[in-house]
This record gives C-alpha cells, sequence and structure tokens, in this order.
C-alpha cells in the first residue's frame, strides 16, 4: 500500500490487486519466475561447464558473447595482460567457444614438446572458404594432409634457398623487382612529393612470387593482378585469431557489419582461386615432365602423384589450393614486413644511416648488392630481427587446435580445443628481452659485431614445430636484398608535418596505419637502370629457373 501511496504521490503509474485471488496470481508468478530463473541459472552452469576446459584459469565469460569485448583492439596486448594475471596457460570464451592462450615457454613446450598434439586446425567457418576448403594453412592435420605439406615445403625450398643455383635465380628475381620498385619510389617523389608505399610494395612482392609461382610478371598498372592482390586487409581480418565470425557464426545469417565484411572476404577468396585456377589450368596444358619451369609445374607433378599413389577423391583442386597457399602467404607478409621496415627507417633516422654506412663499407659504389654479402653485413639481419621481434607483425599464429586429449604444463587439454599462439608475448617478455619496448637492433649483436644466435632463434614470428612457416629462409633472404638495396641506393625520409607513427590495424598481420614516405637516391643511380644477367643467360622469360625434377622425391636440379 505504502509503495501504491506513494507512487501516486510521485505521480507514477503502479496497479496492484489486492484481493486473495490477486495474491495468489502474484505469488504464482513470483514462483514460476523464480524457476525460469533457476532453470536458466542451471543452463548457463551447464553451458559455461560445456565449453570451458575444466581446471584452466582465465577471465569470467559473459553470456553469448564470452570475453570478446575484452579483447579490445588489440588481442595480443590484452592477452599478454591476461596472461600476467592468471598465468602463461589460461582460457578466455569467445562466443560458445571455449579457446587455451598459450603464452611465453608454455608455447615451446606445446609446439615442440607435444607437436603432434598441437598441430591442429579448428574448424572454423572462415577456413572453409580459403582455397575452396582444401588450403594446406587453414586445414587440420590427417595422413594426407602430412604428404602434403612435406611435398610444399620441399617445393619452396627447390624455388628459393634449396642450393647455389636455386638460389640464384630467386636472387634474380628479387633483384629485378626490387631495382624496379625502387625506381617507381623515385619516380613517385619526383611527382607526388610524399607518398605511400603500400601499393607498390604489395604489387613488388607479389611480383617476386609471380615469377617463381607462375614464370611471369605483371605491370604495376595491371588493374587485374592489382585487385587480386590488393586485398590483404580484408583477408587478414577475418582469419586471424578472435576474428567474430568464427566465434559467433550466426552473425553470417542477418544483415549486419560481420556479415557484410564476411560476404566480402569469401568474395574475395573465390576471385583469388579463380585467378590461381587459371595458371593451373595454362600449366597443364602446356607442362612437360621433362622440364619444370616453375613452383605451379612442380605442384602439379609432386601432388597428381601423390593423389594417384594415395587416392585422394579427383574432385579436389589441391594444386590450386597449394599454390594460392605460397601465393597468398608470401606476398601478404612480406609486403606487410616491408612497410614496417620502411615506417620504422624513417621513424628512426639514425638507423637508417647505421645500415646506410654498414652497407656502404661492405659493397662498392659500382656494385649492387646481392645474396653474398650476407655474412658480411649482420647489422642488416639484426636491424631485420629486430624488425620481426619489436612489431611482433603476425602476433598471433594461425589458431591451431589439440588433436588428441593432452596436458601442458599440469593442465588437461580435452582433444580438439583451440588454442591460441600468443608471439607477441615471447618477443616481449622481459625476462628474454632488455628494454623490449624499445626498438634496438644491437641486441642481436655479440661483443665481436656478428649476429648472436642465441638471440635471434628467440625471435617468434614464423611460428614452430609441425606448422612452423614454409617460407622462412625464403623470407630472411628477400628481406635481406631489399634492405640492403634500398639502403645501398636510396635514403628514405618521412614528411615533417606529419611525425611518423606506430599505429596498426589487428588482423591476422599487423597492418601499420597510411604513412607517407619521400625517397630520394644516394648518388649515381645508373645501376638501378641496367638490366640484371640472368642466372641462365634467358633474358626474355621469367621462366628461368627451369628444373629437373624427381616427382618421386621431389628433389629438383637446375640445368
Ligand atoms: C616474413 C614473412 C613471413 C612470416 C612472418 C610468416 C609467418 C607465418 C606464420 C606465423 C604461420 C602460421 C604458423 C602456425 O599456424 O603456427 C605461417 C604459415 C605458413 N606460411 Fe608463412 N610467413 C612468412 C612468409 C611466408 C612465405 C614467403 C611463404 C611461402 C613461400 C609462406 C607460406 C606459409 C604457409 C604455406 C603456411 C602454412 C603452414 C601450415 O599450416 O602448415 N609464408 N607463416
Amino acid at each position: 500500500m505504502a509503495l501504491v501511496d506513494e507512487s501516486r504521490k510521485l505521480g507514477i503509474s503502479v496497479t496492484m490487486d489486492e484481493t486473495p485471488q490477486g495474491v495468489r496470481a502474484a505469488t504464482t508468478s513470483a514462483l514460476l519466475l523464480g524457476c525460469i530463473t533457476l532453470l536458466l541459472s542451471l543452463h548457463l552452469c551447464r553451458w559455461l561447464r560445456q565449453w570451458s576446459v575444466p581446471g584452466v584459469p582465465g577471465p569470467f565469460p559473459w553470456p553469448v558473447i564470452g570475453n570478446a569485448s575484452q579483447l579490445g583492439k588489440a588481442p595480443h596486448l590484452s592477452l599478454t595482460r591476461m596472461a600476467q594475471k592468471y598465468g602463461n596457460v589460461f582460457q578466455i570464451k569467445l562466443g560458445c567457444r571455449s579457446v587455451v592462450v598459450l603464452n611465453g615457454d608454455s608455447i615451446k613446450s606445446a609446439l615442440i614438446k607435444q607437436g603432434k598434439e598441437f598441430a591442429g586446425r579448428p574448424n572454423f567457418t572462415s577456413f572453409q572458404f580459403v582455397g575452396n576448403g582444401n588450403s594446406l594453412a587453414f586445414n587440420t592435420v590427417t595422413d594426407w594432409w602430412k604428404l602434403h605439406r612435406r611435398a610444399t615445403q620441399s617445393t619452396v625450398r627447390m624455388f628459393s634457398t634449396g642450393n647455389p643455383q636455386t638460389k640464384k635465380t630467386f636472387e634474380h628475381h628479387v633483384l629485378c623487382e626490387v631495382k624496379q620498385l625502387l625506381q617507381l619510389f623515385l619516380l613517385k617523389t619526383k611527382e607526388q612529393g610524399y607518398f605511400h608505399p603500400m601499393t607498390l610494395l604489395v604489387v613488388s612482392t607479389a611480383n617476386i612470387m609471380s615469377a617463381v609461382c607462375f614464370g611471369k610478371r605483371y605491370s604495376y598498372d595491371d588493374e587485374e593482378f592489382r585487385q587480386v592482390v590488393g586485398r590483404n586487409d580484408q583477408f587478414t581480418e577475418t582469419v586471424g585469431a578472435g576474428s567474430i565470425v568464427d566465434v559467433m557464426p550466426w552473425l553470417q545469417y542477418f544483415p549486419n557489419p560481420v556479415k557484410t565484411m564476411f560476404d566480402n572476404f569469401k568474395s574475395l577468396n573465390r576471385d583469388f582461386s579463380q585467378f590461381i585456377g587459371e595458371k593451373v589450368f595454362e600449366h597443364r596444358k602446356t607442362i612437360q615432365s621433362s622440364v619444370i619451369r616453375d613452383i605451379t609445374d612442380s605442384l602439379i607433378l609432386a601432388l597428381d602423384h601423390l593423389r594417384d599413389k594415395t587416392g585422394v577423391s579427383e574432385e579436389k583442386d589441391i594444386v590450386t589450393s597449394t599454390v594460392g597457399d605460397i601465393f597468398g602467404a608470401s606476398q601478404d607478409t612480406l609486403s606487410t614486413a616491408q612497410q614496417w621496415i620502411m615506417l620504422i627507417l624513417v621513424k628512426y633516422p639514425e638507423l637508417q644511416t647505421r645500415l646506410q654506412q654498414g652497407v656502404a663499407k661492405v659493397v662498392a659504389r659500382s656494385q649492387l648488392p646481392s645474396f653474398s654479402p650476407q655474412p658480411q653485413l649482420p647489422y642488416v639481419m639484426a636491424f631485420i630481427y629486430e624488425v620481426f621481434r619489436f612489431t611482433s607483425f603476425i602476433p598471433l599464429t594461425i589458431p591451431h587446435s589439440t588433436t588428441a586429449d593432452t596436458t601442458l604444463m599440469g593442465y588437461a587439454i580435452p582433444k580438439d580445443t583451440v588454442i591460441f599462439i600468443n608471439q607477441w608475448s615471447t618477443n616481449h617478455n622481459p625476462s628474454i628481452w632488455h628494454h623490449p619496448d624499445v626498438f634496438d637492433p644491437e641486441r642481436f649483436l655479440d661483443q665481436q659485431g656478428a649476429l648472436n644466435k642465441d638471440m635471434t632463434s628467440s625471435v617468434l614470428i614464423f611460428s614452430q614445430g609441425k606448422r612452423r612457416c614454409v617460407g622462412e629462409d625464403l623470407s630472411k633472404l628477400q628481406l635481406f636484398l631489399f634492405t640492403a638495396l634500398l639502403s645501398h641506393q636510396c635514403h628514405i625520409t618521412a614528411n615533417p608535418a606529419v611525425p611518423p607513427k606506430l599505429d596498426y590495424n589487428y588482423g591476422l598481420t599487423l597492418k601499420p596505419h597510411t604513412f607517407f614516405i619521400a625517397v630520394t637516391p644516394r648518388g649515381e643511380t645508373s645501376l638501378l637502370d641496367r638490366e640484371v644477367s640472368s642466372p641462365d643467360h634467358n633474358e626474355e622469360t621469367t621462366s628461368d629457373s627451369q628444373t629437373k625434377v624427381d616427382t618421386e622425391t621431389n628433389e629438383g636440379r637446375h640445368f
């Protein structure tokens, strides 16, 4: 009553039936409400138990979204903060999926000591659209997958770092492209002053890999090529660890921004597969088993042979998806690495001077750098390792999953648990790195100025174990030559009106925000105009990497 009177005074309209029937009805409603609340709580408890990993610590997950909102715009940083609170192995819930996050020492224990158990991939929605569901990188481990990965790994090696001859051919591709890229940088500066180098870097790296994969390069104005390689950001946003559509797949079924992003992702994967599929089709028409022109030829022979031996379905176009894996993984990662290198060079001009002086001491002005002076240029490699460590531009690997029930650091982890590997946490661990938030290439040099192998092997950017990147050696060589050529031939500056910042967008790769630079020559640039002589004296085409291959072992020999 008092409540009713008080409410009337306050002008709030409250009606209450005070008859015995009314009181009974109110009691029944209260009971009903109590029962519903109890049932919901029981259901919620069961839901939490069902989806969580018993005994593994972690923050409280909210219904429906779990801990998704706690990841913020930089999930690797939020996860590293959580590791400080809950330990190197902890769990979060993303939508209805429980995820165990590995940081610091636990990464090596899982990926090296228990490599088999931690090598799986989760059945995420987005993964099923990469390479029409046949991707090597986004599929889980099976007996077929192991053969498939071995063939892919040896093919990549055979066309890049496998032996002195293949290395020479790969060097030729990199030299030709980077020379052209530097000329374009100089031209852009002349025409526009300051410019954003991203598109040029993407086309240049895609061209190097196109030469290696298809024996063909494209013009920088080729619209079709730019369309195919210019959508890396949309790809990496969707497959990065913590991608919303993977943990809340129901969002793809009604109009909302996540559905729009996912529709774009599906369409770019379709276009990409079609582009690669056409190249594979053309290669199949002209292939000769005695002369392997490029990676596509090599994979056609190796994978067709494996398919015949193992009886894998003819309907799966494994060659297209595998060439797509190599071409896609390389041009996105390498062009992102090159963007970071350029941004850091303008952010820390004193390091740029040190690099220029170091390269000038070893490579005369009458020559261009090549792969050979790499051992005499430890500072260049130290700089590249520090870019890897400091930016950790692949902060979390592609998500893993467990292939069997297992234990890690005393915690039981069931089969099919989603695993996030936080590479950033290792690269910024203060117990390994002195002042981890300071950019300092010197940390990789010993007292004699040589590269300190203990320190370089502590950087985690290519992952470890059974899923370790297949392009690691190729990437380090390519980035070495890019950095050495850039420092030898050019000087880069930032627009003084817009001081460079190291901000980025999160995804599988961290992409720096748009930045503007000017590139000027360091003296005479005639060497950039001169043709690079082909290792096989074949100037007309890029198919100078012709190789004789034993399709049983996939071992190549150049001639
Ligand atoms: C700086 C450049 C690169 C970096 C930092 C990098 C890093 C990575 C990382 C972190 C993974 C995921 C590993 C995991 O899930 O545990 C990966 C996978 C992969 N990378 Fe790279 N990558 C680079 C360049 C390349 C290049 C040039 C190629 C091809 C020639 C390549 C081909 C692949 C493939 C095929 C996979 C899938 C491996 C698998 O799932 O078994 N990557 N890479």
